[in-house]
């Protein structure tokens, strides 16, 4: 595991580099934009001065006369994202490219180093000026446009001229698949905390990404480490592939007080919560825990089941389903390995529980939201054990001001965003609410605030599944960029995933680790599946992923 930065991490960090003396703001910013033009050409090698020259492009396409060169348009910011954009200007020149830079902001007030870069690049190149009705992007063989508008800096929306230049760079995109569009460090308009585009007062009530003019860069590339907004929100649709270019900064990180925001962890394939209790160690199946999962009644008994079977395959040492009586028979003919009990009603699982082999509950998964539900999550919050608390569940605990007040810190809340909001009111709403500055409030912000006010761990679920606990750790699963897994987006899926955490948790996991090794797995799952996958094949593929994983 890994950490995101903040954009005042970063600065930081960059701070921390600078005062030591071993590198200057200009080298850094050199470091950067050169890694660019490297991440550019390892990105599209035809596009590399080593390719040759370039491929013409088809007749109708050519309206100007300088067939064969590469053209870029460069778009600056007033800050050290735009004096990036400078360096990467001068070096596509060098390499023989045909290159236009505008620049959004005044030269004069330009930060030291950017304008040092601003001077170098005037003194072989020239700054556009733009005449509203231009079209600024011009002849249609364009082959990239570098936005360096704005990176970490970024605090209020573009306005004019900015948004509209990234409104003109998309649309030739979207009419130019050879058009590349190329972020610098993160697409402008693009909130490095919160992964949200920063709007405009005048777009309040559209949805953001609609009502916006950001660009869906085909790559981005950043500098030491990912931004949180890199893997959040909207921020991995707005980066396309994201690249990484080291510039030095490593020995830097450990000498840096980031204060009082503790790291987000990212969980990617390598990254991967490597706890020592995954692989199952000797003994009998009780020394591997034993869950139980609550069933709904007639009909109703599908969710549990595919928890259940996700807890057995993660290695629960025994997992039974417990029903009403008029839903045995059904869940009977459906279940093996698996044990069936009769829970009637409170007082029978409250009997139940007396067995202290039981270790890990999993309540919620299709359980219904009558009194007698209520009373099981009463029941099962009162005994202790770790506890999964999913869907009706989580409703339950929603609206019952009491029972949400019995959550202890062996719970493990597992929201999707309508179960985060029923929850969470206030939190979501300052989730929804448009973000018109930055740092906006971030899903990062958002699970951690759930998680201390529930007193237990929160995974609030999605592509950026965010899982946290009361003392303020954090990670992010991420199912995007290499790991995207739409197709996770099916039913059960969610089932299946409290039922994984079930499984560890009844193995011993703490719920922190229970829930960022579930979350991790249930993507790996997927990944390892493919296309076409439904719940049923998520506990089914654990086997591989298991083997893959050496275990
Ligand atoms: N932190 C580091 O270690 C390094 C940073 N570098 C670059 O520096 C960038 C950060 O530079 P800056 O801090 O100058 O920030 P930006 O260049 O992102 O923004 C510049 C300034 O514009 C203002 N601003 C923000 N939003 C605005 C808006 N909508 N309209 C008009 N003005 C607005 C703010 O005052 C902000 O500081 C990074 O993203 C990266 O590209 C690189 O040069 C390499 C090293
Ligand atoms: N686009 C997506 N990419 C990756 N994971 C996703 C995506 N959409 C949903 N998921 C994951 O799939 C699961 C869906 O859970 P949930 O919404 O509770 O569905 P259900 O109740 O049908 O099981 C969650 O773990 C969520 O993180
Ligand atoms: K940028």
């Amino acid at each position: 595991m890994t950490e995101l930065l903040t954009a005042a991490q970063m600065r930081a960090i960059e701070a921390a580099a600078i005062a030591s003396g071993e590198v200057t703001g200009l080298e850094l910013m050199e470091r950067a934009g050169r890694g660019v033009v490297a991440a550019i050409f390892e990105e599209w090698p035809e596009l590399a001065p080593s390719w040759g020259p370039a491929p013409k492009p088809p007749e109708y396409f050519l309206q100007n006369d300088e067939q064969g060169l590469h053209r870029a348009v460069v778009l600056c910011g007033p800050g050290n994202n735009g004096g990036d954009g400078f360096v990467v200007a001068r070096l596509l020149k060098e390499t023989g490219w045909d290159v236009e830079v505008f620049l959004y902001g005044d030269a004069e007030k330009l930060p030291p180093d950017a304008r040092v870069n601003y001077v170098r690049w005037v003194e072989i190149g020239g700054v556009q000026s733009f005449e509203f009705g231009d079209d600024v992007m011009g002849p249609d063989d364009l082959t990239l446009v570098v936005d360096a508008f704005f990176g970490t800096g970024l605090v209020r929306p573009l306005e004019g001229f900015g948004s509209l230049f990234l409104s003109f760079a998309e649309e030739r995109a979207s009419r130019f698949p050879y058009t590349k569009i190329v972020s610098v460090d993160l697409p402008s308009a693009v909130c490095a905390d919160s992964g949200r585009p920063i709007v405009s007062e005048s777009f309040v009530g559209l949805p953001e990404i609609a009502a916006f003019p950001v660009t869906h860069a085909h790559l981005t590339v950043t500098f030491h480490k990912a931004k949180r907004g890199h893997y959040l929100s909207d921020g991995p649709i707005c980066c396309g592939r994201l690249r990484f270019v080291d510039i030095g900064l490593d020995d830097f990180d450990q000498r840096v007080d980031v204060g009082q925001q503790k790291p987000a962890l990212i969980l990617t394939h390598e990254r991967w919560p490597q706890y020592p209790s995954l692989p199952k160690k000797q003994g009998h199946k009780y020394s591997h825990g034993h869950a139980l999962i609550l069933s709904g009644g007639v009909g109703k008994g599908g969710a549990a089941r595919l928890a259940a079977r996700g807890a057995l395959r993660v290695g629960a040492g025994a997992v039974t389903v417990g029903c009403p009586p008029a839903a045995l028979i059904e869940n009977a003919a459906q279940l093996n390995a698996i044990m069936l009990w009769n829970v009637k009603d409170v007082a029978a699982l409250t009997d139940i529980l007396a067995d202290d082999r039981i270790n890990a509950l999993c309540l919620g998964p299709g359980m219904g939201v009558s009194d007698e539900s209520r009373g099981l999550v009463e029941a099962g919050l009162k005994s202790g054990r770790a506890i999964v608390l999913d869907a009706d569940a989580l409703t339950l605990i929603g609206r019952d001001a009491p029972l949400f007040a019995m959550l202890h810190d062996r719970c493990v809340l597992t929201p999707h965003a309508g179960e985060f909001a029923r929850l969470f009111p206030d939190i979501a709403d300052k989730l929804a609410a448009p973000a018109t500055k930055g740092p906006a409030y971030s899903k990062v912000d958002a699970t951690c605030e759930a998680a201390k006010r529930a007193g237990c761990v929160v995974l609030f679920k999605g592509p950026d599944t965010v899982i946290a606990d009361l003392s303020g750790r954090c990670s992010i699963n991420a199912s995007v960029y290499e790991r995207s897994a739409p197709w996770l987006a099916t039913a059960g899926s969610g089932d299946v995933l409290a039922g994984f955490i079930t499984g560890l948790l009844a193995r011993g996991f703490g719920p922190m680790q229970a829930a960022e090794s579930g979350a991790w797995l249930q993507t790996e799952c997927a990944l390892s599946f493919g296309p076409g996958l439904i719940a049923e094949d998520l506990p089914e593929e654990l086997p591989k992923v298991f083997r893959a994983l050496g275990l």
